[in-house]
């Protein structure tokens, strides 16, 4: 869903920034420009995700809070999506395209801040986030959390701070699977339309609120991912993190619905390609569409808001 880029010349970043927190600070020592900053929300262990202050509603957060990026990414193409088969929870693979596109969504994204990323508990959707990561500028080392067992917490455990600070969690989530394509999984979509006919498949993936046989409607799906981006990833958003989402066509679909405020007619038209990174920018509590990232080898410098330009300009300097 490639839209126009917004661009803003890095030049025009005014030199006054009021953060909101000290990731700013504490990421690239005492900037270089005069800014002004307030107490941030504190530290947290990098493996345990940021939790939600208890001592402020929503909304007063909602009102401080800082911006935030959020990327979200329809994994790669996998290898039954060059099939053409209905893939719905199989946990498929990519495909070598698949990594190259994942290798090329990181290019694009390598620029933006990531404190957090959320992936579906799928293989495809966990090795776009990696494979894109390996492209960041910023080199820190994503690492998935394992909380399935007391023993798993225990075990995964980091013990150096400076390292955890290096890192950035990664949490899976089968919330953001894609959505579950029941008796359609494993079948050819263009012998199904065969089989079926071509509306009543269409019907399948793109109505909203008709599932195929034994499997999810868009409704459904959206009913599970977009209670979860609501209570585990808009409070990150809230806390100032800046967060990727890898995950599914129709998971990703739901969750656009929700953020661009698209009725159920509006969200059938939606389609996303696999690997191309989507960049919103989040504040005061309202997400703001800003398009697909222009690509790696573009000539000028892009920046969706001034804090984004400003942190791509610490890291020119962090870099050379
Ligand atoms: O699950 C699948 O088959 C694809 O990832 C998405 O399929 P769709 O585009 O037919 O919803």
């Amino acid at each position: 869903m490639a839209t126009s880029v917004f661009h803003q010349p890095i030049g025009t970043a005014q030199s006054h920034q009021h953060l909101q927190n000290s990731d700013f600070r504490h990421e690239f020592g005492h900037a270089s420009v005069k800014l002004t900053f307030k107490a941030s929300a504190s530290h947290t262990s990098v493996v345990q995700p940021v939790s939600y202050p208890p001592n402020n509603s929503t909304d007063e957060l909602r009102k401080k809070s800082s911006e935030a990026a959020l990327i979200l990414i329809r994994h790669g193409e996998s290898l039954w999506n060059e099939k053409n088969l209905f893939t719905g929870c199989v946990d498929v693979p990519l495909t070598k395209k698949g990594v190259e596109e994942a290798i090329e969504a990181g290019k694009r994204i390598s620029n933006i801040p990531v404190d957090m990323i959320y992936t579906s508990a799928l293989i495809r959707a966990q090795m776009t986030a990696m494979l894109a990561m390996t492209q960041h500028r910023r080199k820190k080392v994503p690492i998935i959390l394992h909380s399935e067992s007391e023993q798993a917490r225990e075990w995964s455990q980091i013990f150096s701070e400076d390292t955890k600070k290096q890192s950035i969690p990664v949490v899976t989530a089968w919330q953001l699977n894609e959505r579950m394509y029941g008796e359609l999984q494993g079948l050819n979509k263009q012998e199904t339309a065969d089989r079926f006919g071509k509306e009543k498949v269409h019907e399948w993936r793109r109505s909203y609120d008709i599932p195929p046989p034994n499997g999810e409607s868009l409704e459904m799906c959206a009913e599970r991912a977009v209670a979860y981006f609501k209570d585990h990833i808009e409070p990150q958003l809230l806390s100032g993190k800046n967060v990727m989402i890898a995950a599914h066509g129709n998971s990703l679909r739901s969750i656009i619905m929700y953020l661009d405020k698209l009725t159920s007619q509006e969200v059938i038209n939606l389609e996303l390609s696999t690997g191309i990174p989507m960049l919103y920018i989040f504040k005061g509590g309202k997400f703001i569409r800003r398009g697909s990232p222009a690509g790696p080898t573009e000539a000028g410098v892009y920046a969706y808001t001034r804090r984004l330009a400003l942190y791509r300009q610490k890291l020119d300097e962090m870099l050379h």
